[in-house]
């Protein structure tokens, strides 16, 4: 795994502030991926497997791990988490909200646990042919963190085709623009959880993002999802 201090987190900060993702390049080693796609069938590392058509949320299967964290994803969750606090902070401030987010990750688990957020979103997920993942938000409370990752686990024209990731931006009083990101195996995505903002003529106001997975033609798409908030449930 690439040593997250040593990324271009000045690039991806104006990645963040500017389109509301950022990709960053070949983090994980096809080893790495590969050693977590395997994690997917032990069972001891989950608390919870959804099914999506279930829930009409797509088509595929994820797991929530529980804690302790596998230690890769707790340290990525917690130096990812650092670099992207003073983001969410000028996001909030520009947007005059009253949240401030922690410089530390544990500090900001303080205040989910305050709020009975303790569960683990971290999630592990699998899509075979004609799977994919309706459009959303990762919302499980009143705390949240406006910035995600997913990490890609599979590669792309190789091991599936199609299974694009899709974003939307919606502003206010338009349809909404969509953005279709292919990122290869060992890549991280950060993107927008909720909103985030943009200058106008008359200060910042609030774009609306969601995120999805188009329909996978053929093979099978694994993605890790790090979201820094806890869940109620
Ligand atoms: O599989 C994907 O690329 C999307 C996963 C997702 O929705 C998430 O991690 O929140
Ligand atoms: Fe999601």
């Amino acid at each position: 795994m690439k040593e997250i201090d040593t990324l271009d987190w000045q690039h991806i900060t104006e990645d963040l502030h500017n389109k509301g993702y950022g990709l960053i390049d070949q983090v994980l080693s096809k080893d790495e991926c590969d050693q977590l796609i395997i994690s997917y069938n032990e069972p001891v590392h989950y608390r919870k497997t959804i099914v999506m058509e279930r829930y009409r949320f797509g088509l595929g299967e994820y797991k929530y791990f529980q804690y302790p964290l596998p230690a890769v994803i707790q340290h990525l969750r917690e130096s990812i988490y650092s670099k992207l606090a003073p983001v969410a902070n000028k996001w909030m401030q520009v947007l005059n909200i009253n949240q401030h987010y922690p410089a530390v990750f544990r500090d900001f688990q303080t205040q989910c646990h305050e709020k009975h957020q303790t569960k683990t979103t971290v999630l592990i997920l699998k899509y075979g042919e004609g799977g994919h993942n309706t459009l959303h938000k990762d919302l499980y409370g009143d705390i949240f963190f406006p910035i995600q990752l997913v990490i890609f686990l599979s590669e792309p024209g190789t091991d599936y085709e199609g299974g694009e990731f899709v974003l939307t931006q919606q502003t206010p009083r338009a349809q909404s623009k969509a953005i279709v990101l292919k990122p290869k195996k060992g890549d991280i995505l950060l993107f927008t959880t909720n909103f985030k903002p943009v200058k106008g003529t008359k200060g910042y106001y609030r774009v609306n993002m969601k995120h999805g997975v188009s329909e996978v033609q053929s093979g099978s798409r694994y993605t890790l999802g790090i979201i820094f908030h806890d869940a109620l449930s």
